[in-house]
């Protein structure tokens, strides 16, 4: 690979696992992503698409191997510049991870406001994002009054408040009826266009656009089976 090739990658895996204890959830993985690339992780539950999704974003820390996000070694990131690395991420978790206690308003912008954007800016984009994802009624309710569809588009919102460079979401639609679904994918691939690079964990790859040339990666007992592009 020449230099102009790897200017184009922004996730580099080398040798990484990672182990739980005693499970090894993820074995020996070399795997590299372009910048812009749509990439769909499928596998069978406990295959560890969960756990490589995390270790990319530094929720969980690889056990051995390194991993270089736009030619940064993640192992090298000291803590004081964790909360600007994370940025380049959006992230939505299976478990949503939103905050009980704030709103829903609260939850998407924080994101916002840890960035230390202006308030006028952070409420248009803030509702702007709600209103694409079908919450911007409930923008002051708290998460637990929410259903599990409705708290997983709100986690949506705030993977992409931001406008991460790289969006990692793990089953984003596995809560939600099939037209929900849909409006969630067109979203998420809306961000692709904009030059995005996504990566989703999910089954559902007949909710792709067919102009989208994604590439699946098939994962299964911690080790990538297979490799092929969507055309
Ligand atoms: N925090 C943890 N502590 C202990 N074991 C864990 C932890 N997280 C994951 N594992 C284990 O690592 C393996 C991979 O888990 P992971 O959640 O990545 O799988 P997955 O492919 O995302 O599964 P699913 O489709 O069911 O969400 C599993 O055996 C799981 O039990």
């Amino acid at each position: 690979m020449n230099n102009n090739d790897t200017k184009n990658l922004i996730i580099r895996l080398f040798n990484v696992s990672k182990k739980f204890g005693g499970v090894l959830a993820l074995k020996d993985i070399t795997l590299d992503i372009k910048k812009g690339e749509f990439v769909f992780i499928s596998g069978p539950s406990g295959a560890g698409k969960s756990t490589l999704l995390k270790i990319l974003c530094l929720a969980e820390k690889a056990s051995e191997g390194q991993i270089l996000i736009d030619g940064m070694n993640l192992s090298r990131i000291s803590s004081s510049k964790l909360p600007f690395f994370r940025r380049r991420f959006g992230m939505v978790f299976q478990d949503f991870k939103l905050i009980p206690n704030r709103t829903v308003y609260e939850n998407v912008a924080l994101v916002l406001e840890a960035a230390g954007e202006k308030s006028s800016y952070i409420k248009k984009k803030v509702m702007q994002v709600l209103r694409t994802t079908g919450m911007e009624k409930k923008f002051k309710a708290f998460p637990p009054t929410l259903s599990g569809g409705e708290q997983q588009r709100v986690a949506v919102a705030r993977a992409v408040v931001g406008e991460p460079s790289i969006i990692l979401a793990d089953e984003p639609t596995g809560s939600l009826d099939s037209k929900s679904a849909q409006i969630i994918f067109d979203f998420l691939m809306e961000y692709h266009k904009k030059g995005s690079t996504v990566l989703i964990v999910s089954h559902n790859l007949n909710l792709l656009d067919s102009t989208i040339k994604g590439r699946n990666i098939e994962i299964s007992e911690g080790t990538i089976k297979r490799t092929a592009t969507m055309l």
